[in-house]
């Protein structure tokens, strides 16, 4: 295994007009090639920022980070991730091909081998048959996958996930969480994934990265030794729930920090 992401004493502070806001504190982040990571922590402690350090759409203040061995710049310019929002932003007036297709226009890819990368991406995420439909066609899990088959259309080395399905319905939900499971075992990138959920960190997750806030920081990184083979009822198992119990305790425990921290200052 080699390293993907390596993070060094970094800090981030957004100056707002109400004054700075120490968005990130020291973090130290190794993530290996082929690990599926999740960030998970209450609103506001910073998984966001730091997934959008990773892909180079913020700055950090202080500290250093590698994406791929090169800064995250480089790494952008070298399309070394898919970055994956909450909501699924398709292009509303292009088809499900034609938004796939739009950054393999960007990078000047011929239209035979565009063609042949919607399908496989297309296929990989279960949406077969649905190109020539537009996005309002479509269910919002089926949109999510759609822009998951764009985040994977120029095959980079890393998915970049910000609570992708955090507005779905938990069925829908669980569907998905399977699909990624197998995606991922079949395409073997590296996943970083914002969650707030701890079944849904538990139940992906190789490596579960646990925050609290203000400012935001690791309280704890948590392996989860589940295996590559989760059916969904594994989420019943004593060695599932006993994760799910560590992470839940992690939470609680960077919650009662913040809570003493002005007392202590
Ligand atoms: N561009 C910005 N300018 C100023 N402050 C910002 C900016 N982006 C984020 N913040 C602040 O930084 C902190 C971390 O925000 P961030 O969105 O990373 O948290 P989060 O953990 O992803 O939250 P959520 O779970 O609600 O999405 C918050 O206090 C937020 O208000």
């Amino acid at each position: 295994m080699n390293a993907v992401i390596e993070a060094k004493g970094l800090n981030l502070t957004f100056e707002t007009n109400d004054g700075p806001v120490h968005a990130l504190s020291n973090i130290d982040l190794t993530i290996e090639n082929g690990e599926f990571v999740s960030l998970i922590g209450p609103s506001g402690c910073g998984k966001t920022t730091l997934l959008r350090v990773i892909a180079d759409l913020e700055q950090p203040t202080g500290g250093t980070i590698l994406v791929n061995g090169v800064t995250p710049e480089e790494a952008r310019l070298s399309r070394a991730y898919g970055y994956v929002f909450q909501a699924a932003a398709l292009y509303p007036w292009r088809t499900i091909s034609g938004n796939i297709s739009l950054p393999l226009e960007v990078m000047g890819i011929a239209r035979s081998e565009r063609k042949a990368r919607i399908e496989s991406n297309l296929e990989l995420v279960n949406l077969s048959g649905f190109e020539k439909k537009f996005p309002w066609q479509l269910s919002g899990g089926m949109q999510q996958r759609a822009s998951i088959a764009r985040a994977l259309s120029f095959d980079p080395d890393m998915l970049l996930m910000d609570e992708p399905f955090g507005a779905l319905d938990e069925i829908v939900r669980d569907h998905l969480n399977e699909q990624l499971l197998k995606l991922w075992a079949q395409t073997q990138k590296t996943v970083v994934f914002v969650t707030h959920s701890i079944p849904e960190a538990v139940f992906l997750s190789t490596k579960i990265v646990v925050m609290s806030p203000r400012p935001g920081r690791i309280h704890e990184i948590i392996d989860c030794d589940l295996g590559a083979d989760r059916p969904l009822d594994i989420r019943e198992t004593p060695k599932f729930l006993e994760i799910a119990h560590r992470v839940r305790e992690g939470l609680r425990l960077g919650h009662s920090y913040d809570d003493r921290e002005p007392a202590e200052s």
